[in-house]
């Protein structure tokens, strides 16, 4: 499966490159009013467990999630209800997304946004910038070392941060020695499915503590967030409990304060 995400994107990002090349991406990113001050990691700073809440259409393991995709005001149900940051998938042939939905986000919203997508590419972190994104994920399954270092730069270089998403002790010895300061660790395994909130907090031992650290998927339950928050936690990524809950404040409310 991933390895057809992977193939499909690099597709994807040849197709838009015939649109604007990067050296176009690179020359509009200098003429525009953006910011360069790291809002992202900023946000997921604080002292209590941040939530980084997805807006998720639909995706391999699950189908649709969604029934009625109002990006624009789930997002600003997300930041009202006290969400640090957004995730937007923008990938659009497994998951439904949309670099659209990120962009029109992006302008709504005060808070930083992530753009989750499956970055093969340093033409996508540019897109990115100019999408209005704080941030990209960085898959460390899917980069390769000189990848991983090269792409962090492209995004400190863009006052952008981005979260090194990793399974196992490898991948996060991989991030670390790569320069990341933002680790995710996904419960769910992009290869199976499976998903193990366990993932996580096995592998907190792994990252310092100045290392923000992020886990990602399955988070269901106050009960999940409370065992992540014990065991150092600093914040967590949740798309489908939210997508599919009706009231998205009082859920966000629930979870952080549960
Ligand atoms: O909907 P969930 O189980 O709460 O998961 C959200 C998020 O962690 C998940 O969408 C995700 C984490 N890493 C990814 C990489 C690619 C695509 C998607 C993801």
């Amino acid at each position: 499966m991933l390895d057809k995400i992977v193939e499909k994107t690099k597709e994807r990002v040849s197709e838009n490159k015939k649109v604007n090349s990067l050296d176009r991406l690179k020359y509009k990113i200098l003429n525009i009013d953006v910011k360069f001050n790291y809002p992202f990691k900023k946000a997921l700073s604080s002292d209590d467990i941040a939530i980084i809440a997805e807006v998720k259409k639909a995706s391999p393991s699950k189908g649709l999630i969604a029934e009625n995709f109002d990006y624009v005001n789930i997002a600003k149900e997300y930041e009202a209800a006290g969400a640090s940051a957004i995730s937007v998938l923008t990938e659009p042939y497994f998951f439904q997304g949309s670099d659209d939905y990120l962009k029109k986000i992006a302008k709504n919203v005060k808070i930083p946004v992530l753009r989750k997508d499956f970055v093969v590419d340093e033409y996508m972190i540019y897109e990115a910038k100019l999408l209005g994104a704080s941030a990209v994920l960085l898959i460390a399954a899917i980069l390769s070392d000189e990848q991983l270092e090269q792409y962090l730069t492209i995004t400190r270089v863009l006052g952008m941060s981005a979260i090194v998403e990793a399974h196992d002790e490898n991948e996060i010895k991989r991030a670390i020695d790569a320069g990341a300061d933002i680790v995710g660790v996904n419960n769910r395994n992009l290869k199976d499915f499976s998903v193990d909130i366990e993932n996580s907090i096995r592998l907190r031992r792994c990252v310092d503590e100045d290392i923000i650290f992020i886990s990602e998927s399955g988070i269901k339950t106050k009960e999940d967030i409370a065992r992540l928050k014990e065991n150092n936690v600093d914040a967590v990524l949740i798309g489908e409990t939210l997508m599919k809950s009706p009231d998205k404040k009082v859920m966000i409310r629930e979870l952080k304060n549960g």
